[in-house]
């Protein structure tokens, strides 16, 4: 092969094939007569492949939540010697027990560069998190920032799904389904456990991971808006089967109750030749996002511009949403546009994959893209003052929004810091100055010029 790593994975991801469809029953094979049919295992793979399971839920749960996929492969993920522990780098899970729970609001800018030869796996750097790995409850914020392809290693986390937002980058996602090619704007989902290796379609990649350890991502139900609407089921892009057929040493990186250890295989863990089944990666792409919104007055709550959410065993409680703050219309009458002033019983991780947030003042020192900002349970926040005083003013005829892509993860429990995030230099000083100045109106002489005021 000729070219640089870089130019060769360009070349690879252009006019990928894909099976389409969140939760289907997807079916690949690389190799006609590769995937068995009528039966998953029978006494002979086809082809001399082994047949092997990858279970994301437990054999038993409802059919209409059950994940799994079965793998035919060139040999099976058993042949491996042991694992042993490598260096967690920046890596942390929960229980996040390492800094006392802050209520204060705050905000970061984008990590800072990483040394040269970094790859996705050592690039990331955990901010916090909740729950407990070891409970499959909760999630974690993750950041990455990386310069660097993985080379003969491979990634997977036993602790969670990956929800992967590219923010500066596009990342090739070479898993044992296949592969997928994520830019940013769009979103990849690595099930708990599906091995895959990042390759770098620029010179570096940033953007943001939320480790989900509780049940699966889904759909959210759309209830009263009806059978379509925010993300379509068949804009989500799963892999079609590519194997590797490469002998030779390769590190397979597993995330194991909150420490990474590696073992050594002596061929490529990507030599699945064909698979079917619900328990695959996926792509999408935000801007296939069908915004609902207001068309009469007052602002929505974001639930409704929830991507994916993983449900709890409390109806309508999240253990974590992916939210996201696509371009649309805002044509509310009589109504405070942007999102209004709040305290949440559920904690909130914003990031900023491109332009401004309509909260949000930009620029240096603001909320820009890559930086990414925490309001945790029932800190008051909302407009900063300089939205607050436009919005409140504003000429209300139709305005698209269309400047910038933000997207939250909301979880049920407070998002408790690492120390390196409560002590990084990239950490924000004086973001509470953005509510300052905001001043009294209620009294005599206040109020909005020419409407009535308290006498
Ligand atoms: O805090 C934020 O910016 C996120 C958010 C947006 C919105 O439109 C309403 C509530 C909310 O928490
Ligand atoms: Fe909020």
């Amino acid at each position: 092969m000729t070219g640089t790593g870089e130019e060769r994975a360009r070349k690879t991801a252009e006019g990928l094939a894909h099976s389409s469809g969140f939760g289907n029953a997807h079916t690949s094979e690389a190799v006609p007569g590769a995937l068995p049919t009528g039966r998953n295992s029978p006494q002979r793979a086809p082809l001399g492949l082994y047949a092997e399971q990858l279970s994301g839920t437990a054999f038993t749960e409802p059919r209409a939540a059950n994940r799994r996929s079965w793998l035919y492969r060139i040999r099976p993920s058993a042949a491996h010697p042991p694992f042993v522990r490598a260096d967690n780098g920046g890596v942390r899970a929960a229980p996040f027990t390492g800094t006392v729970p802050d209520p204060n609001r705050l905000r970061w800018d984008p990590l800072p560069e990483p040394a040269p030869g970094t790859d996705f796996v050592a690039g990331l750097w955990t901010l916090g998190g909740n729950g407990d790995v070891t409970e499959r409850s909760g999630m974690a914020v993750h950041l990455y920032h990386a310069n660097s392809s993985m080379e003969r290693r491979v990634f997977s986390s036993a602790d969670g799904e990956l929800l992967i937002v590219p923010e500066r980058g596009g990342l090739l996602l070479r898993t044992e389904f296949g592969l997928l090619r994520a830019e940013p704007g769009h979103i990849a989902l690595i099930p708990r456990g599906v091995r895959f290796r990042v390759e770098l379609l620029a010179a570096s990649a940033r953007g943001y991971v939320c480790e989900n350890y509780g049940r699966p991502f889904q759909l959210p139900d759309l209830g009263p808006i009806g059978a379509n609407g925010l993300a379509n089921a068949r804009d989500f892009l799963a892999p079609v089967a590519a194997y590797e057929d490469v002998e030779g040493p390769h590190e397979v990186v597993n995330k194991f109750c909150g420490n990474l250890w590696t073992a050594t295989y002596d061929h490529s863990p990507l030599d699945v030749v064909a698979w079917h089944g619900n328990h695959v990666p996926y792509v999408y792409d935000l801007r296939h996002f069908n915004v609902i919104g207001s068309i009469s007055f007052d602002h929505p709550d974001p639930s409704i511009f929830t991507v994916l959410t993983s449900p709890s065993d409390t109806p309508g409680l999240a253990g974590v949403d992916f939210v996201v703050f696509a371009p649309r219309w805002l044509v509310g009458e009589d109504t405070f546009r942007p999102p209004y002033f709040h305290r949440n019983v559920m904690s909130e991780y914003m990031g900023l994959i491109e332009g401004a947030y309509d909260a949000k003042t930009g620029g240096k020192g603001g909320f820009v893209p890559g930086g990414g900002s925490l309001h945790n349970m029932m800190s008051a926040h909302g407009p900063d003052r300089a939205t607050y005083e436009k919005a409140s003013t504003a000429e209300l005829t139709p305005q698209k929004v269309d400047d910038g892509l933000a997207f939250m993860f909301e979880t049920r429990w407070p998002v408790l810091l690492t120390e390196q995030a409560r002590t990084a230099d990239h950490l924000q000083s004086g973001y509470d100055d953005v509510w300052q100045g905001l001043e009294r109106q209620w009294g005599p002489g206040g109020g909005f010029p020419g409407e009535p005021s308290r006498p």
